[in-house]
C-alpha cells in the first residue's frame, strides 16, 4: 500500500508585530532575519511562512538579512559590474543581445512595456536610461538546449577583456540559486503546502541575471524611468542593496515607496511565476528605478522553476469559490513570451523608430 503526504498542511502560526507594523506604515520593507531558519532553529520556518504570507499578501517586498552569502563575494561582484560597464564601446557591441537574452543591452535602446504593467500603472512609451549585461544559466556546448539553439537557453556572453568577470559572477549566481533553493520551503509554508512542495520543480531551476549600470543623467524625459515600471516574472527575485537610492516599490495604496539601504541585506521579491502558482494571492509588486542621483549598479538574480514545470495554479492555493485564474503551461511557454512582451528590441517596428540607423543597416 503506498500512502502520499498531502499537499496542504496549514500554518497556524501569526505574522509577527514587526511584519504587521511595517506593512501598515509601508514607509520601508519589512525585514526578516532568515540566519535562525538557515540554522535549523525550530519554529523558525514557520514563522518566516507566516511572515512571508502576509507580506505577500500586501506589499510583496521585504529585506533579508543573515542570508548567508558573503558580503566580500557581494562587494566583489559589485566592482567587477561596475568594471564591465567601461569595457570599450566595440566590446559591448559585439555581445548586443538578440535571438537570445543573453548579452548587451545598450542604454536608450528598449522600452520596457507590458501587459500586466498597463492595466495597472499606464504605458511605458519612453526608453529605459538604463544599460545592462543579461546572463541565463551557465550551459556549456554540449548542453542540448545550447545545441538546438532554444530561445534564451545558449551560451552566456563573457566579456572576454574581463576574465575575473566571468568567475566571480559564476560564483555569486550559484550562491544565489543555493539560496533561492533555501527558502522555497518559506514560501511552501506561506501558502500552506508541505515544506518540500516546490523541491520536484526546480531540480534544474533557471536563472536569469541583470547586471544593470543606472547612468546618472542630466535630462531625464517627462515620463522617463532609469527602468520603468514592471513587475518580475521570476518565483522570487534577489537584489543585494545598493546606498545609492533609486528603487521604488509600489504599495497598496498605489503610492512608491523609497527603498531605504539596510547593510548587508538582499531584497527579496516576487514575479508572475509565484503569482500564477497562488492564483494571484501572492502579488507581483510593480516597481520602477528612478533616475539616480550618481552612478547606479544592480545585480538582480531572478530564480525561476526548471523549464518543464507547470506554472498553472496550485490546485491548493485556488481556494473555494476561485476559479484558476491561469492556463496551464510550462515554465518555459510562459517565460518566453513574458520578455517579449517586456523587452522591445526584437519588434523591428519599435527598432525603426528608437534606432532608426540600426534598424536600416540590419535590413
Ligand atoms: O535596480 C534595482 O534596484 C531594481 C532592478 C529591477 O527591478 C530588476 O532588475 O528587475
Ligand atoms: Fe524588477
Amino acid at each position: 500500500m503506498t500512502t502520499t503526504t498531502p499537499n496542504f498542511l496549514k500554518n497556524t502560526t501569526a505574522p509577527s508585530e514587526a511584519v504587521r507594523k511595517a506593512i501598515v506604515e509601508a514607509k520601508e520593507l519589512p525585514i526578516l532575519d532568515v540566519g535562525p531558519y538557515l540554522a535549523g532553529v525550530p519554529g523558525a520556518l514557520e514563522q518566516l511562512g507566516a511572515d512571508v504570507r502576509h507580506i505577500q499578501e500586501n506589499l510583496g517586498f521585504f529585506a533579508i538579512i543573515n542570508h548567508g552569502i558573503p558580503q566580500t563575494l557581494i562587494d566583489e561582484s559589485f566592482h567587477q559590474t561596475a568594471q564591465l560597464f567601461e569595457i570599450s564601446g566595440d566590446e559591448k557591441n559585439k555581445h548586443r543581445v538578440g535571438y537570445h537574452h543573453q548579452g548587451y543591452l545598450p542604454p536608450k535602446s528598449s522600452i520596457l512595456q507590458s501587459t500586466a504593467i498597463k492595466e495597472k500603472i499606464a504605458l511605458n512609451t519612453k526608453k529605459d536610461t538604463n544599460s545592462a549585461w543579461l546572463f541565463m544559466r551557465e550551459r556549456d556546448a554540449n548542453d542540448p538546449k545550447v545545441k538546438a539553439n532554444v530561445r534564451h537557453r545558449g551560451l552566456n556572453q563573457w566579456p572576454s577583456s574581463l576574465p575575473t568577470f566571468k568567475s566571480t559572477l559564476y560564483q555569486y549566481q550559484t550562491s544565489m540559486e543555493k539560496l533561492g533553493k533555501e527558502l522555497l520551503p518559506i514560501y511552501a509554508r506561506a501558502l500552506n503546502l508541505r515544506a518540500d512542495y516546490f523541491d520536484s520543480m526546480f531540480q534544474t531551476p533557471e536563472y536569469y541575471q541583470r547586471c544593470a549600470y543606472y547612468h546618472p543623467e542630466e535630462k531625464m524625459e517627462e515620463g522617463q524611468f532609469a527602468l520603468a515600471p514592471h513587475s518580475d516574472g521570476s518565483f522570487l527575485t534577489l537584489l543585494p542593496m545598493t546606498p545609492v537610492p533609486g528603487l521604488q516599490v509600489m504599495t497598496p495604496n498605489k503610492e512608491w515607496l523609497s527603498v531605504k539601504y539596510v547593510k548587508d541585506a538582499l531584497i527579496v521579491n516576487t514575479g508572475q511565476v509565484l503569482n500564477r502558482l497562488s492564483n494571484d494571492h501572492f502579488i507581483a509588486t510593480p516597481h520602477r528605478v528612478i533616475n539616480p542621483p550618481h552612478k547606479r549598479y544592480a545585480m538582480t538574480f531572478f530564480f525561476y522553476p526548471d523549464d518543464d514545470a507547470s506554472v498553472a495554479p496550485i490546485a491548493e492555493c485556488v481556494q473555494s469559490g476561485e476559479k484558476a485564474k491561469y492556463d496551464s503551461r510550462t515554465f518555459y511557454d510562459f517565460f518566453v513570451p513574458y520578455l517579449d512582451d517586456l523587452y522591445h528590441y526584437n519588434d523591428t517596428n519599435f527598432m525603426k523608430e528608437v534606432e532608426p540607423e540600426r534598424a536600416m543597416a540590419q535590413g
